[in-house]
């Protein structure tokens, strides 16, 4: 059983049959396709107002690129301190932002919250020429915590970002787990609380290949199909992954995917820590990611049993990352409960539950 991430997983059978319908015949290349050009229409229906897509290939493209039109090269981005921009992206924001800083943040949970966010700009020294100048937010919904902003936070944030002329990121890498937690429409935690950009996550969640942009504040959005092209994402035959995209979001895909995907991590946080109260979850489970300490004896036999997962915060570590996705099974849930159990017996049976 394989918990690494939501990236571990296939693709959605619909995807998958999306795909092979689509190819057939010819379609014209770099966008210009029917189904490419359609997708603006798509996702304003979705989002409720009218919004630019652009396809990408991955998250890490999709938030370099975003925010490469909302910060200069001598901009400054605030984001949380384990974000994914800051720790996973091997420095793509800072490249193709042509050197714009990362300015990060502590946080509770993953969250970053608005009075530090003030504090950190009300320190930047605005139009001194010797510090990067405040230019963007970046936030991640749902966070690399397994987190979710409510519509409030992120309101919040926004009001803080705007009020100062900044403008606000969203890496949605989990977008859609954490609008089935909201239970809100994906207009309500997105432009109508203030977010400017949207890195649309599909990818974790059921697509092969396919994230996109999505542009609420369209004013942003002039230089970026020549940032796309120069950056080696303007697929060619980019019908495969606007079909992706059009599939994912087609009969609400995407929600009841990631409503499996949460309701997978829900259930297996709940039995895991009901075995003993020494699992300890690290965060609230809030999306499809747990974080939860156990003994080292039951991390290394289940290691060793061929459940995979990460330690998270060092190889020593014994707060583990568990990750579940839409095709998460709860036989899957079942074998490494048991198999917890029966470790935790062995190692420690004082401290296991009833
Ligand atoms: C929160 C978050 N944002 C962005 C990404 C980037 O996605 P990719 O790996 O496709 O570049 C990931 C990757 O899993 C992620 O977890
Ligand atoms: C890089 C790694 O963290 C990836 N983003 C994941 O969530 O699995």
């Amino acid at each position: 059983m394989n918990f690494c991430s939501d990236n571990v997983v296939g693709v959605s059978p619909e995807i998958m049959a999306a795909l092979v319908e689509c190819n057939h015949g010819v379609a014209m290349p770099y966008g210009n396709d029917d189904r490419t050009l359609y997708l603006n229409n798509l996702f304003s229906e979705l989002f409720e107002t009218e919004v630019l897509v652009f396809p990408v290939a991955t998250g890490t493209a999709a938030n370099a690129l975003a925010l490469s039109v909302m910060s200069e090269p001598y901009g400054a981005i605030y984001c949380h301190h384990q974000s994914h921009i800051h720790c996973d992206e091997c420095g793509a924001p800072e490249f193709f932002t042509s050197g714009a800083k990362l300015l990060t943040l502590q946080g509770e949970n993953g969250k970053i919250n608005p009075k530090d966010l003030a504090s950190a700009i009300a320190r930047a020294g605005i139009g001194v020429v010797h510090h990067v100048q405040p230019a963007a937010v970046s936030l991640s919904q749902a966070s690399e915590a397994g987190t979710v902003y409510s519509i409030q936070e992120v309101e919040q944030i926004a009001q803080v970002a705007h009020s100062r002329g900044l403008t606000l990121h969203m890496d949605g890498a989990r977008f859609a787990n954490a609008v089935v937690t909201l239970g809100c429409t994906p207009a309500d935690i997105t432009w109508r609380a203030g977010v400017d950009v949207l890195s649309f996550g599909a990818t974790k969640n059921g697509a092969m290949a396919a994230e996109a942009v999505v542009f609420f504040n369209r004013d942003l959005a002039h230089s970026f199909s020549y940032r796309r092209k120069r950056s080696g994402h303007l697929f060619s035959k980019m019908q495969f992954l606007s079909v992706q995209l059009e599939a994912y979001i087609r009969n609400d895909l995407w929600l009841r995917n990631a409503a499996r995907a949460n309701q997978m991590a829900k259930d297996l946080a709940a039995k895991l820590t009901a075995l003993s109260k020494i699992m300890t979850l690290c965060h609230p489970v809030e999306a499809n990611e747990i974080f939860v300490q156990m003994p080292e004896q039951v991390i290394v036999n289940l290691l060793a049993d061929g459940f995979k997962f990460y330690r998270w915060d060092g190889e020593d570590s014994k707060t583990v990352r568990l990750v579940t996705a839409f095709s998460t099974t709860e036989e899957d849930i079942a074998a490494l409960v048991d198999a917890a159990r029966k470790y935790l017996q062995k190692c420690q049976p004082e401290n296991v539950a009833g």
